[in-house]
């Protein structure tokens, strides 16, 4: 089986950094010390090379991922070994933090990229979870986190179908929560927006979907595939799998050109290095505050605040306010922590490139 990489996103950019007497190839999953990767002449099964055990042993953030472009070197004994990492453009990056250890907090100081290289991040979150309408909090967090990875966030509200009126009003709203960012309304269950979803992909492009559990990611990628790739979750609790059908398939080519991540941890991934993720989502006050009288206005109770004042003439919702100011000091608290800058400073000669691209189309796919 061949396949045409640059329906996988290979591009001349990307060729020109790959070192010789080496082939390229994406990498489709990994699993301690070997990778499966999609070359032009197919998928392997490869080990890491030295160089790559070097680098991530100083730093886990080099070790591939998923959604990596990787070099492969032949080896006299006649297999593939994986090189090299090529530069990321974009990445996911989960910190030294977890939460779901003792205390919530573990500070373990190693970074781990949870899926790289991805050109758009679809933000999922349902018109309706349960009796809830869709959370618009969550909303800002994960389109923080989505530009804080480099690539362009596209909101999709989810089960349009389960709101029967209101829907403008409820996308207005999430337009103000995600300025500058494409919203979508979208029912996998009848097909509306799906389609729309697809163009974004361009033929070529990565994209990955975020939200919380129930948002309807599964049967919307399972739309986009075209065939059950991913069984959603009646059938999962019926057959007792688990999510292991997610990650056998991580890099999902689509009929139409393009690729989905899935995989559990870009599923489960909260809230992070979102530091300039939260000036993007939040332009609006982050202009406002420029008009401030001060320059270290706290927008408490300083006189000439231009942040009050929208609050107070209705321009600036109070949620919304509220939702910066516990967002800021989380990613205060994060740049805090030392390992957590160290841990930029190391991802910056990937980042660069990323923000020039963020700043060149970041709304258009
Ligand atoms: N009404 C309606 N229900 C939907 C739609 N899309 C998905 N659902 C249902 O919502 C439930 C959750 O869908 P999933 O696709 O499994 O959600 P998920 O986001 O993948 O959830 P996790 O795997 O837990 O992260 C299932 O019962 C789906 O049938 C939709 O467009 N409209
Ligand atoms: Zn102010």
């Amino acid at each position: 089986m061949s396949y045409d990489l640059s329906l996988l996103g290979w591009t001349d950019l990307r060729a020109a950094e790959l070192p010789a007497d080496t082939v390229p190839a994406r990498v489709a999953r990994v699993d301690r010390g070997a990778a499966e990767v999609i070359a032009a002449d197919g998928q392997h099964h490869v080990k890491y090379g030295a160089r790559v055990r070097r680098a991530s042993a100083a730093d886990p953030v080099a070790l591939p991922c998923v959604g990596d472009w990787a070099a492969l070197r032949w080896l006299p004994e006649g297999r593939y070994e994986l090189d090299e990492v090529l530069p990321r453009t974009t990445a996911f990056i989960r910190g030294g933090v977890s939460r779901d250890s003792v205390g919530g907090l573990s500070g373990d100081g190693q970074g781990q990229v949870l899926a790289a290289n991805v050109d758009l991040v679809f933000v999922a979150e349902p018109s309706m979870h349960s009796t809830d309408f869709a959370d618009l909090g969550r909303i800002e967090r994960l389109v923080a986190l989505a530009w804080e990875s480099g690539g362009t966030p596209v909101v999709l509200v989810t089960k349009s179908d389960l709101f029967e009126n209101g829907l403008d009003e409820l996308l207005d709203d999430v337009r103000v929560a995600a300025p500058g960012v494409d919203v979508h309304a979208v029912s996998s269950l009848h097909g509306d927006g799906v389609p729309l979803v697809a163009d974004y992909l361009g033929g070529s492009r990565t994209a990955v979907i975020l939200g919380p559990s129930g948002a309807g990611k599964s049967t919307l990628v399972n739309a986009l595939a075209g065939d059950p790739l991913m069984e959603t979750q009646q059938v999962r609790a019926a057959d007792g799998r688990g999510r292991h059908t997610t990650v056998h398939r991580e890099l999902i080519p689509l009929p139409a050109g393009g690729l989905i991540i899935d995989t559990p941890g870009i599923r489960r991934i909260g809230l992070y290095d979102i530091g300039d993720g939260v000036d993007l989502v939040f332009s609006d006050i982050e202009a406002l505050a420029s008009r401030c009288h001060f320059g270290d206005c706290g927008h408490s109770s300083e006189p000439g605040c231009a942040v009050l004042a929208a609050l107070e003439s209705g321009e600036l919702p109070e949620r919304r306010l509220e939702s910066w100011r516990k967002l800021q000091r989380e990613a205060a608290w994060m740049a805090s922590r030392t390992d957590a800058r160290l841990r930029k400073e190391q991802l910056s000669r990937w980042k660069f490139i990323t923000k020039e691209m963020r700043r060149s189309g970041r709304n258009r796919p």
